[in-house]
């Protein structure tokens, strides 16, 4: 089980480094990581299991956090819809790839926050509002997808920390909370 103890924190080598591509088929080394990866987020989105193993709540890790330098990355967005128990976004993305995406720029109010970042910082960070990203799965079976709104915001969050990118570093450090021109702010 992978807890706060598994994951890196800002400083550490590993998260600014460009992680290599994943060999397919995966190993079963790998496979366990990326099963891993995704029962965290959803256990840190458990209340009772969130409190128990002392889980800060997350949307996405990627392996880089664990301090494993390969493309591999899960996601487990829950529906906008409280009602609704499927997942808006889910799932273990291997050698991620975004091949289109829209000149509109999108972000969320209050910035954003990160697992291996253990203060807030304070900022707009702009994310492109629509994406087409081409991943494999746990299989192996070769994925084309198409994401906006919160979705699209994880996923780009989730790969910048495979080249080695942390969330502030696209915050303008001359004007943080600058909206800039013609973003769509998430609501
Ligand atoms: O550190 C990570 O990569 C996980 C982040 C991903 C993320 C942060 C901000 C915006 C998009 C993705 C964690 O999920 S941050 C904690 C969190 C938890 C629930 C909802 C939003 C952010
Ligand atoms: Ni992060």
């Amino acid at each position: 089980m992978i807890t706060m103890d598994d994951i890196i924190r800002e400083g550490h080598p590993t998260l600014r480094k460009i992680a290599k591509d994943v060999k397919l088929p995966l190993t079963q080394e790998l496979v366990q990581l990326a099963e891993d990866m995704l029962q965290f987020l959803k256990n840190s989105q458990d209340p009772e299991i969130a409190e128990k193993f002392e889980l800060r709540g997350g949307v996405g890790i990627a392996a880089p956090q664990v301090n494993v330098s390969s493309r591999l990355l899960a996601v487990h967005v829950p529906s906008s819809d409280e009602e609704s128990d499927e997942p808006e976004f889910s799932g273990v993305l291997i050698n991620p790839k975004i091949i289109s995406h829209s000149v509109q720029q999108t972000c969320l109010p209050d910035g954003e926050g990160c697992l291996s970042v253990d203060r807030e910082v304070p900022g707009i960070v702009p994310r492109h509002k629509r994406i087409t990203v081409e991943y494999y799965d746990i299989d192996g079976i070769k994925h084309k997808e198409r994401l906006r709104g919160y979705p699209a915001i994880v996923v780009q969050h989730e790969i910048d920390h495979l080249n080695g990118i942390m969330f502030y570093d696209r915050i303008d450090p001359e004007n943080p909370l600058a909206l800039p021109d013609g973003i769509d702010i998430l609501g």
